[in-house]
This record gives structure tokens, C-alpha cells and sequence, in this order.
């Protein structure tokens, strides 16, 4: 296929904007959010000085994707602390913004787990407050090595598995800096295979209905200037069928304890795709989204989101028009059905790349060593 779509320009950091910090100006702490609804139009930021501000953030998906939601709850159980509101109300309503990331969980438990402990040993509010906000920047800091070495593994792993020369792959959705502490997961494999000089094309899939891929993956691949070409979900299959893909890149929201792999919607099918035309099928994710406790796919809670998302096109550009603020593209009152995530079973994943190494092929005894490491 002509390469009509190449995209050239300087490698330059996804935004100019972090997606998410912490600032401490004279009026009292904050967290600093990137409004990722607001992207690509805008680089607008959210200041969120409470809880409940950071949980609607969380909802919107002004802030999003897995790793940086578990950095987001740990922040927002010590923005809850250092400004004396109640800690553990503020991290039940954290913990409970979206069902299915489990990274969410696992960051506002490990600074819930801090702040208690500093109370524990005698110390004051303030001292129990820094506690958690120390374990939340360390969860940060973890995010943004563990990022780096699963763009290492993950590059390795293409080398090894494609013939030479650049590689044609697909993702899903957005996996970039934009939900990490780092350059991402998935994406930050294909960043580092451009940076290589090994990455011939990235295929981006829109992913409706919320474009992150058309809004967040195209603006990222974009600055980073590698070649990228942005498809409809539903034209994925005929790029397979015509040879045009070596392998996809998929992030994961959850990875249960058999190894089933929860991720955005349209994920799975292309599990299908991929094993259908012989393609690998990658799964770039951190330990912290391996959860031992979640024991098959059966048992991962899939988001249902609201309807309107499907009904109405909702983008920064738009005019207020339907119910849920977009220009409506299906009959006013139309039902639709919008899980916000799929399961693609273990048999279908090639690989599962964290920071700790390569899983593959995804076997009981590997999977079992991969959540001993979770639960570490
Ligand atoms: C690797 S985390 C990114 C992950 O999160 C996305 O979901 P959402 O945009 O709803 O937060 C999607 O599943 C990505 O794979």
C-alpha cells in the first residue's frame, strides 16, 4: 500500500503539557491535569483541589487510561489528606470511579496503605498526608521506568518475532504518554521502534466511540513524527486480509490471573483477526495491571458506559446539540450498547510484555509468576 499517508517531523514530546502533576501554590496543593476531552484541539488543564473534582476527571475520561489512573487515585488520596478532608470516603469514591482498570485500585490502595501506616506509627495528619503523597510520586516514578523497559521488551520482541526491516503495526485506543508516567505501553514500543528506524508504519484504529486513537494516539504519533495512518475500526480487517499488518500493539486495563487480557473495546476482535491471519498479538502492560485476585475474564467487570456516547458524535469541536452535549447521528431516543471494554482469552494472546520481561507463550506456570510478581 502507497505510503500516502507518511508523516515526517521532528520526535518531539507528545505535548507540551504533562498529563497529570502535583503543585503546591501559596493557596494549598493541587492536581494538575491534562483535559484529555479537550485534545487535540486544546491543551486545556483541569485543577482539581478535592476528591470529588479528581473523580468526575476520572469519569469523563479527562483523565484516562490505566497506569495513569493508578497515579491519578494515589494523588487524589493525598490531595484528600494534605487538605484535611475525610481520607478513607475520598478513597472508596477514587477507588470506585471506573470498574475495570484495576491500576486504579492499586494506587489509591498503596497511599491509603502509606497514610494509614504513618498514622500507625504515631505520626500527625500532616506527617500521614506526606506519607501518601510520597507513595503516590514513587507510583509515578515506578510508572515512568517501567514504561522505558517495556518499550525495551516489547521492541526486542518485534525484532525477534517480525523478519527484518520496518514494521508494520497496529493498536487500539491510546497507550501513549497520555496514561502513563512515561512515554506509555503499547505506544512506547512503537516509539521506540521509530526511534530505531524500525518502524515502517503505525495503523491507528479511530476506536469508537470515543476516538481516543483519532484524538489521542494520531496527535501523539504525529509529534513524534513517525508514519501513521488513522483507520476506522471496521476497516481493520481488510488491512489484514491485505497483508498490511506484521503485529499489534494493544495496552490492558486488567489482565486476570488466567491470563485474559480486558482492553478497550474492538480489542478482541482484533485477538481474532490476528490469530485468524497468523499476525502476533501483543499485550504491553505494567505488573501493576496484572491482578491476581480477579481469577478469569468471566470475572473482570466491564464498564457500561452511557449511551449518548455511541448516539452523538461528542468531539472538542462540535456545537452542543444531543442529549449528552454532541450532534446527534442516530435518531433522538435510539438505545445503544456501549461496553467500554472487551476480554480477549489467554489462548489468543501471542505475548504479554511488562517491565519484568516477555510472557509468552501465556502459560498457566508463567502467568502464575507474573501475579506472584503483582503481588509483591
Ligand atoms: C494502557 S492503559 C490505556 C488503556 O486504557 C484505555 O481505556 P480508557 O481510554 O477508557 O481509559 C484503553 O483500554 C487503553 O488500552
Amino acid at each position: 500500500m502507497a505510503d500516502q499517508y507518511a508523516h515526517s517531523g521532528e520526535d518531539k514530546r507528545p505535548t507540551e503539557t504533562p498529563a497529570i502533576r502535583w503543585e503546591e501554590p501559596p493557596e494549598g496543593p493541587v492536581l494538575v491535569l491534562l483535559d484529555q476531552t479537550r485534545l487535540p484541539a486544546e491543551e486545556v488543564e483541569l485543577v482539581c483541589t478535592d476528591a470529588p473534582a479528581l473523580v468526575e476527571a476520572i469519569r469523563s475520561l479527562a483523565v484516562r487510561g490505566a497506569p495513569l489512573l493508578g497515579i491519578a487515585g494515589a494523588y487524589g488520596v493525598a490531595l484528600a489528606a494534605v487538605r484535611g478532608f475525610d481520607v478513607d470516603e475520598a478513597a472508596a469514591a477514587l477507588a470506585g470511579a471506573r470498574p475495570t482498570a484495576v491500576n486504579l485500585a492499586v494506587g489509591v490502595r498503596r497511599a491509603l496503605a502509606a497514610y494509614r501506616a504513618a498514622l500507625a506509627e504515631g505520626g500527625d495528619g500532616r506527617r500521614a498526608a506526606e506519607a501518601a503523597l510520597a507513595a503516590a510520586r514513587a507510583l509515578h516514578r515506578e510508572d515512568a521506568e517501567a514504561s522505558a523497559r517495556m518499550a525495551g521488551h516489547g521492541l526486542a520482541l518485534l525484532d525477534e518475532l517480525l523478519p527484518a526491516g520496518g514494521h508494520r503495526v497496529l493498536t487500539h485506543c491510546n497507550t501513549g504518554a497520555l496514561v502513563s508516567g512515561g512515554e506509555g505501553t503499547a505506544f512506547a514500543v512503537a516509539l521506540a521502534a521509530h526511534r530505531a528506524g524500525r518502524l515502517r508504519r503505525l495503523w491507528v484504529d479511530e476506536t469508537r466511540p470515543l476516538l481516543q486513537g483519532a484524538r489521542l494516539t494520531a496527535y501523539e504519533a504525529a509529534r513524534s513524527g513517525m508514519a501513521y495512518t488513522l483507520l476506522t475500526d471496521n476497516a481493520a480487517g481488510s488491512l489484514f486480509a491485505a497483508g498490511e499488518v506484521d503485529a499489534v500493539l494493544i495496552g490492558a486495563d486488567r489482565i486476570a490471573a488466567d491470563g485474559s487480557v480486558a482492553n478497550k473495546v474492538g480489542s478482541y476482535p482484533l485477538a481474532v483477526l490476528a490469530r485468524y491471519h497468523h499476525v502476533p498479538f501483543i499485550v504491553v502492560a505494567p505488573v501493576t495491571t496484572v491482578d491476581p485476585d480477579t481469577p478469569d475474564g468471566a470475572s473482570i467487570e466491564v464498564e457500561q458506559r452511557a449511551g449518548h456516547e455511541v448516539t452523538e458524535i461528542t468531539a472538542p469541536q462540535v456545537s452542543v446539540a444531543g442529549a449528552g452535549g454532541g450532534i446527534a447521528v442516530a435518531p433522538l431516543g435510539t438505545q445503544a450498547y456501549n461496553p467500554a471494554f472487551d476480554v480477549t482469552p489467554p489462548e489468543l494472546v501471542t505475548a504479554i510484555v511488562t517491565e519484568e520481561g516477555i510472557v509468552s507463550p501465556v502459560t498457566s506456570e508463567a502467568l502464575a509468576e507474573l501475579c506472584a510478581r503483582a503481588r509483591r
